[in-house]
């Protein structure tokens, strides 16, 4: 079945019990999870179990934070000293200003701001925002357990053997401190645009590309404009539906997978006409970017006694990248190029 349109999964009935992979509620959703990350790579969550008071104190936060004047927020800026220090996975955390980040060729100038934690490691700005931190830390630790299910969905819906088989290789989720995982909060704010604001040539608020890792969570405010490539090749529009969580696939995923997840292109743009509200209005989103640890070794192989016709033609289809790759090694190529082509 190939979705053209963004389709809603509601996890109400996702209970936890004894065996999952024979529980028929497990299984109908993860069959509605295959079926929307399979065909168009992108979903809503509804009834995720995420209190909505963790999302909207970080958001609250993110707010203040992103209005805190340039030089206070530079304080807490990411280690761009050089080339090497950017592309080192390990600075992957702090502060960007506009125009700090390019996720495409066309997409000269990114109209947005970013604070970024990776791994649970960075910086927090708790001189001036006190709350801030325990409000990330909740929000993390409720963003894990959500994907705990999640994964265990994945394993379901695609008939492994070991419904933990994607779980298992995310030990950093119960070890915190190991340092051993690649995941990465990130709180994002696109400015709102004046009417007679002249904006850089290529401007955009997220240019077009494909998440790096595993999943994606990402939290989106009401006002709108994130697009999603579908099978055909068309932009839809991921509207804000309020309370629901969009969970995408990325490309470590495709490549996992054979391309049965696809890794699908997503941008922002910026609309031409003055007074649309998109243009107008600031926009907040917050994202949790999962990746498996980072030794975790992945190798497409393991997909490959689904059935042939599951598997869609991918740049990952390509024999060779098919060697087996730790998902840090993995991480490293696709940051090293970073418009992903
Ligand atoms: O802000 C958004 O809604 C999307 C951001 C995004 O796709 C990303 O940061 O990877
Ligand atoms: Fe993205």
């Amino acid at each position: 079945m190939e979705l053209e349109n963004i389709p809603i999964v509601d996890l109400a009935r996702l209970k936890d019990v004894e065996n999952i992979a024979e529980d028929p509620d497990w299984k109908s959703i993860a069959e509605n999870i295959r079926a929307g990350l399979g065909s168009v790579g992108f979903l809503y969550l509804i009834n995720h179990g995420i209190p909505e008071e963790t999302v909207s104190k970080v958001f609250r936060q993110s707010q203040q934070f992103f209005s805190l004047p340039s030089s206070i927020k530079a304080k807490y800026a990411k280690n761009t000293s050089s080339e090497s220090e950017v592309f080192k996975l390990e600075n992957y955390f702090g502060y960007q200003p506009p125009g700090g980040e390019q996720l495409h060729p066309d997409a000269k100038f990114e109209l947005k701001e970013t604070f970024d934690w990776l791994n649970g490691v960075g910086l927090y700005p708790s001189e001036e925002l006190p709350s801030f931190e325990p409000s990330i830390e909740e929000f993390d630790a409720e963003c894990k357990k959500l994907l705990k299910r999640l994964l265990r969905t994945l394993a379901i819906g695609l008939n492994l053997d070991d419904v933990d088989f994607f779980l298992k290789t995310c030990r950093h989720f119960e070890d915190p401190e190991n340092n051993k995982g690649i995941y990465n909060i990130r709180l994002i704010r696109y400015p709102a645009i004046a009417e007679e604001e002249p904006l850089p040539t290529g401007a955009v608020r997220c240019g077009e590309h494909s998440d790096y890792g595993f999943l994606t969570l990402l939290f989106q405010d009401d006002v709108g404009g994130l697009e999603v490539k579908n099978l055909k090749g068309e932009w839809v529009h991921a509207k804000p539906i309020p309370g629901s969580i969009l969970v995408n696939t990325g490309d470590l995923t495709e490549f996992w997978t054979c391309g049965i997840f696809p890794a699908t292109p997503h941008r922002i743009i910026i609309p031409e006409d003055v007074n649309d509200s998109k243009r107008r209005k600031e926009r907040y989103s917050v994202a949790f970017f999962n990746g498996p640890d980072k030794d975790t070794v992945i190798h497409p192989v393991d997909m490959e006694k689904k059935p042939q016709e599951l598997l869609r033609t991918s740049k990952y289809t390509n024999p060779n990248l098919k060697d087996p790759v730790t998902a840090y090694d993995h991480m490293m190529r696709r940051i090293a190029n970073q418009y992903g082509n």
